[in-house]
């Protein structure tokens, strides 16, 4: 079976508003496991890193800016499309675009407060995931794996 690996950061709207519990139990509960968590302050170089691909947007400077105003919490989900399901699990960018059920479509208003990140192809994970966990993953063998993979 292939698994692949996405990263997922609660933004500083979504700590600071109290959804790291709701978004974790969301994936959670589909079945997906986690291989790294951590909360932390986010360094400018770092944020401009993260949101590169972004860098000639108007708004990158007040979205950098936003991803340094508090903590953050940086996670990484594995499971089978994980990248691709975790989006739709996340909702449209514009959270008033976002269907109901979805994570944007349900906590938040507004895009430049949309609560959460996640990668949006396998090869931006694999780069996201080496930006924010250079120490590397938690390694363990999931006891769920029989109960949620046919
Ligand atoms: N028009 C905008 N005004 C303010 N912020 C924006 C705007 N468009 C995007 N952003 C911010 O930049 C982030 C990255 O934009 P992108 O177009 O890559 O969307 P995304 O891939 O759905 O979001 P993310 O990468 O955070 O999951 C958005 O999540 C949002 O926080």
């Amino acid at each position: 079976m292939s698994l692949e690996q996405t990263y997922i950061m609660i933004k500083p709207d979504g700590v600071q508003r109290g959804l790291i519990g709701e978004v974790i139990k969301r994936f959670e509960a589909k079945g997906y496991y986690l291989r790294a968590l951590k909360l932390q302050n986010v360094e400018q170089a770092h944020a401009e890193e993260h949101y590169i691909d972004l860098k000639s947007k108007p708004f990158y400077g007040g979205l950098v800016k936003y991803i340094c105003s508090a903590p953050v919490v940086a996670m990484v989900w594995e499971g089978k499309s994980v990248v691709s399901t975790g989006r739709k699990i996340i909702g449209a960018t514009n959270p008033l675009a976002s269907e109901p059920g979805t994570i944007r479509g349900d906590f938040c208003i507004d895009v430049g407060r949309n609560i959460i990140h996640g990668s949006d192809s396998v090869e931006s994970a694999k780069r996201e995931i080496g930006l924010w966990f250079p120490e590397g993953l938690a390694e363990y063998k999931p006891h769920i794996f029989p109960w949620v993979y046919e």
